[in-house]
């Protein structure tokens, strides 16, 4: 049966070796060429072991759980077996890679005393090394054990010589001394990182050297590009091993790095092809951490409606998970609901400002519009206030300037004027027009003997009665002392004798404090019966004719002959 398959030994040895070395590809490849090409009595043991790493690399939860049992089932960890440590190493690593650490750290004490004496090969120096990182976590007892493990651990390794495993104890040794998580002093632990750093350039691609960098590069350079680049390096070569499972951790801190150094896009394209290429591989608290950020990093840049899809893509995932995931996803959507009550509050709260802000700008434009109302009505009260009263006293000037102070009747000014406006009127027109020209008959005598009031009350009394008894298109005027000018438009001169007798008439019945009989004389001169039509010669007769009367007796009226 053996003869089958010719160099069984050495694919074993090959296969141990990767398991070792954590090379999954190289362990598929043997694996399929085991069972295609070999039959043996224990192929079926080394299967399992192999198979258990494989599902641990990839994270493969239904099989690690699987194969585990199976290897429990059939006894096959067995110290007799000359594989055993391997056996023992693969088992502890994955109840450890699995977070059952309790139930490794429980393995590895039943069988501690195996390695009582000084480890042989390499398998038994990592598995050491694991002894000795496990124990770490352990109770105080243990604890003290740790170092010799180590120390037998790393004397092994350098007399073997392989730079990769001496880097494997040493790392072991140093991040497990990482002062933060024991007692191990900062000195200490330098020492001991600085040792594994050494010997990181020595070190071919390997799988021990990728954790290696991804430990150094997320939490020891301070340099943004080394860092990051460090990282790629250690989940490129994660990657070409086939150990999914650290690939997978090495890209999340890849880009938990990334947002640490605000590379917000970068960061948001990672995690959306992580979840795409990997989502089968993660665990709820990876998916779940990884949403967080996609739902934090677009909130920051103030796009919520994707943070609100990202929230809704969690619960769309989770869905169809068990209790657990489910009350997970009750406190995300309870969480949820806060941030989105946060975000409405938000945006209420800024649209209440703005229209606050708007309201109190129309407040203050309305304010402008009034002030500026006001002024600007204020300003045109006082113009016309101003022009008004300018006005006024223009008019009262030009009214005071065209009336007789004493009499109230039109002044010589302000009947010259009329007289010459009709004259033009009755010409263009070819109207008659008759002027009269008034003298109180015996003036003199009366301001001598009843005083000078009489006299203005005379002559005030001749002006009301010839206002109230012309017509109203008739003008007149005081001319000068007690002489009197009368216009009597389209009117020819007989008619003027009745306009005499109806002044003479009226004056007559004045009777005051003794004086009585007030008469007065006129000159009459119509326009057509003259060659002369300007306004001076026409007065000029008219006082010719008033001369007459007053010579031929006064109390009459003379008129220029037709
Ligand atoms: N009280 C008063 N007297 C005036 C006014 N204006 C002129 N007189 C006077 O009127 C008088 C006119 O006198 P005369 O020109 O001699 O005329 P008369 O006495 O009426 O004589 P006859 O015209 O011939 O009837 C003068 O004594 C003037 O002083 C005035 O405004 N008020």
């Amino acid at each position: 049966q053996e003869s089958r398959c010719t160099n069984y030994g050495s694919v074993i040895s090959s296969l141990y070796n990767s398991i070792e070395t954590l090379n999954v590809k190289k362990l598929k490849a043997i694996n399929k060429y085991l069972k295609n090409h070999c039959v043996h009595n224990n192929i079926e043991t080394h299967l399992l072991f192999s198979e258990l790493t494989i599902a641990d690399a990839e994270k493969d939860r239904n099989n690690i759980e699987l194969i585990r049992n199976k290897i429990i089932a059939l006894n096959i960890l067995d110290k007799s077996n000359p594989r055993f440590a391997w056996h023992l190493y693969v088992m502890a690593q994955s109840w450890f890679w699995d977070s059952k650490t309790e139930k490794a750290i429980a393995l590895l004490s039943e069988y501690k005393s195996y390695f009582i004496g000084e480890p042989k090969n390499s398998i038994e120096v990592r598995a050491l090394s694991l002894i000795g990182g496990y124990f770490d976590n352990a109770e105080s007892s243990i604890e003290k054990e740790k170092n010799t493990y180590f120390d037998k651990a790393e004397i092994k390794a350098n007399e073997i010589g392989d730079p990769e495993l001496i880097l494997y104890v040493n790392f072991r040794k140093g991040s497990e001394a990482y002062p933060d998580i024991n007692t191990d002093s900062a000195v200490e632990y330098k020492k001991k990182k600085d040792k594994w750093v050494s010997i990181l350039d020595s070190v071919n691609s390997c799988v021990t050297k990728a954790e290696v960098l991804l430990y150094w590069g997320y939490l020891e350079i301070e340099d943004k590009n080394k860092s990051l680049s460090t990282l790629k390096e250690a989940i490129q070569i994660l990657s070409d091993f086939g150990v999914t499972r650290t690939a997978l951790d090495g890209s999340i801190l890849y880009i938990q790095l990334l947002q640490n150094y605000g590379e917000v896009s970068e960061a948001e394209f990672m995690i959306n092809k992580l979840i795409e290429d990997h989502y089968s591989l993660m665990d709820d608290y990876q998916i779940k951490k990884l949403y967080e950020w996609l739902f934090e990093l677009s909130k920051s840049q103030k796009r919520f409606e994707d943070a609100m899809k990202y929230k809704d893509n969690y619960y769309e995932n989770l869905l169809s998970e068990d209790d657990k995931s489910q009350k997970e996803l009750d406190e995300l959507l309870a969480e949820y609901k806060v941030e989105e009550q946060k975000s409405a509050n938000r945006i209420l709260e800024q649209s209440l400002e703005v229209t606050k802000l708007e309201k109190e700008n129309e407040k203050q434009k309305n304010y402008i519009l009034v002030m500026f109302i006001i002024t600007l009505s204020i300003t045109v009260l006082l113009l016309s206030l101003i022009v008004y009263r300018s006005q006024k006293s223009k008019n009262e000037l030009s009214k005071l300037a065209m009336i007789d102070v004493l009499t109230g009747a039109p002044n010589r000014r302000a009947i010259t004027l009329q007289a010459t406006k009709e004259l033009a009127i009755a010409q263009r027109k070819c109207q008659n027009l008759t002027i009269l020209l008034a003298d109180l008959d015996n003036f003199k005598s009366i301001n001598d003997i009843y005083g000078h009031d009489m006299g203005d009350f005379v002559l005030k009394k001749f002006a009301d009665i010839a206002s109230e008894n012309i017509r109203a298109m008739d003008k007149f005027g005081r001319w000068g002392g007690e002489e009197w000018l009368f216009i009597l438009p389209a009117t020819s001169i007989e008619e003027a004798k009745n306009l005499f007798e109806r002044l003479s008439s009226k004056l007559s019945k004045v009777e005051v404090d003794g004086l009585s009989n007030i008469t007065f004389s006129m000159g009459a001169v119509e326009l057509y019966s003259n060659s002369d039509s300007d306004l001076n010669s026409l007065i000029r007769k008219a006082d010719d004719k008033l001369y007459i009367a007053k010579k031929s007796g006064k109390n009459r009226v003379c008129f220029a002959p037709k």
